[in-house]
């Protein structure tokens, strides 16, 4: 299993070429399913989610032709089948082909994707908007069967919380349904209403994603689409942490400041100077850091994807700073292992007060997802001496090329092998 060791001290400059969105481009895979006429997806992040997706979709028959952070996908061959339950353990966005299954071949079963390291993880908003669509749907033997022998039908779908991965699996389905669908309380993501900007490539005909309500024309008549996947505002907001946390300047290129303002404030409030160059954002700091208190929300709110980074940078503001978490239940698995490095945390149910200033040091930590082990790369690069990341596979899932893109900027981390 890989690991990265890293030397902390250095202060980064340099420039960051932000990749695709991870988040966006896991749904436009699974979307791919609804058509049989060609997709090419550009701007792909190589990572291995996506990875893992394009591999669910060619166990569905679709044919992949991958190059440089594209993709052409030719599902016009795909069948429905069954996702299984070890393909959806290693990734739980796999749940995403249930609606493009459901509406392609009124038939699906996808392996119920079950909880992960920050929290229970349901899908039943997923499976109530589908049923609201007509779909006979159920749970058997851990899977999730759905069917609509008849087709689906246009519905008015009210999400009882703005859940990304519902908000979109109602829009696929929706796509090929009878009909009118109007999706309330919708997520208000970039990545979703990238997803609708892919969808409309592929003849769809979606109004007002990115905002609380999305009206869905169904009976799409497919066309061969390309698409550029959006910029990854996460791991944009990473490397701004990271500029921020070394007391560095970074040039952020492709980022887009338009779906980053709820960290910009934030970022801005501990000290930290963001402002737009000609090729993405600029974000630097010189004098010291301040304290401030972030609750997580859906977009635009602070984003729960940032939380564990946010944190690493808050042990190093001199002050006390309250991280409220509100999207997911159990996301603090990074908190021991901050505190590893020497940062004073203590944990109140949903809220972590951090007390910042006291120097870290380095240490061996291992991380239990994504986020939280970018959270310790971003601690280790300030920490006293040596610290290694153990379970790096976690940051292969969604940061392209971690350790090189800090590496030009001037850390010291090396990956061992
Ligand atoms: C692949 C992808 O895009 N992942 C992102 C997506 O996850 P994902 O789409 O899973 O996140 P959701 O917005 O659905 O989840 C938000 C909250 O709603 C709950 N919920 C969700 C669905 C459901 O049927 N029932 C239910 O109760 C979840 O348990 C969670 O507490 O949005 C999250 C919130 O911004 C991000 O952290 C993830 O990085
Ligand atoms: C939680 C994340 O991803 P997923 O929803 O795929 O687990 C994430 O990107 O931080």
């Amino acid at each position: 299993m890989d690991k990265l060791r890293i030397v902390g001290g250095q202060r980064l400059q340099g420039a960051v070429a932000i990749s695709g969105a991870k988040n966006a481009a896991l749904p436009q895979i699974a979307a791919s399913l609804l058509s049989p006429e060609p997709l090419e997806l550009t701007n792909l992040p190589a990572v291995s989610d996506v990875e893992n997706m394009l591999g669910v979709i060619e166990q569905h028959g679709a044919r992949v032709s991958r190059s440089a952070h594209a993709v052409s996908i030719d599902a016009s061959a795909a069948v429905s089948g069954e996702t299984s339950y070890d393909t959806v353990r290693k990734m739980r966005a796999t749940v995403l082909v249930l609606g493009p299954l459901l509406a392609r071949f009124g038939q699906a079963q996808v392996s119920l994707p079950g909880g992960c390291a920050i929290g229970a993880r349901p899908v039943d908003l997923h499976i109530k908007a589908l049923s609201l669509l007509g779909a006979e749907i159920g749970i058997e033997g851990g899977s999730i069967v759905a069917s609509a022998p008849n087709g689906l039908a246009g519905a008015r779908i009210v999400l009882g919380s703005p859940s990304v991965g519902a908000t979109e699996t109602a829009m696929m389905a929706a796509t090929a349904a009878r009909g009118e669908t109007e999706i309330v309380n919708a997520a208000r993501e970039p990545e979703v209403a990238d997803l609708a900007a892919c969808l409309s490539a592929m003849g769809a005909n979606i109004e007002g994603a990115g905002t609380h309500r999305i009206l869905v024309q169904g009976g799409t008549s497919w066309r061969a689409a390309t698409h550029h996947t959006i910029p990854d505002r996460i791991e944009a907001g990473t490397y701004a942490i990271a500029a921020a946390i070394t007391g560095g300047q970074l040039e952020l290129t492709h980022a887009r400041l338009e779906h980053m303002a709820s960290m910009v404030q934030v970022l801005e409030a501990t000290g930290v100077s963001v402002w737009p160059g000609d090729r993405g954002l600029i974000v630097s700091r010189d004098g010291p850091l301040r304290s401030v208190d972030i609750t997580t929300e859906p977009y635009p709110g602070f984003p729960t994807d940032l939380q564990a980074q946010f944190m690493a940078l808050m042990c190093c503001a001199p002050g006390a700073s309250l991280l409220r978490e509100t999207v997911f239940e159990n996301r603090f698995m990074h908190v021991p292992e901050l505190m590893r490095l020497g940062a004073n945390i203590t944990l109140q149910g949903t809220s972590a007060l951090v007390r910042g200033g006291t120097p870290l040091r380095g240490a061996q930590v291992m991380a239990t997802d994504l986020r939280a082990s970018v959270s310790l790369v971003l601690a280790a690069l300030v920490a006293e001496g040596e610290s290694v990341v153990n379970r790096v596979y976690h940051l292969d899932r969604g940061y392209e090329s971690l350790d090189r893109k800090l590496g030009m900027c001037g850390a010291n981390i090396e990956r061992i092998r």
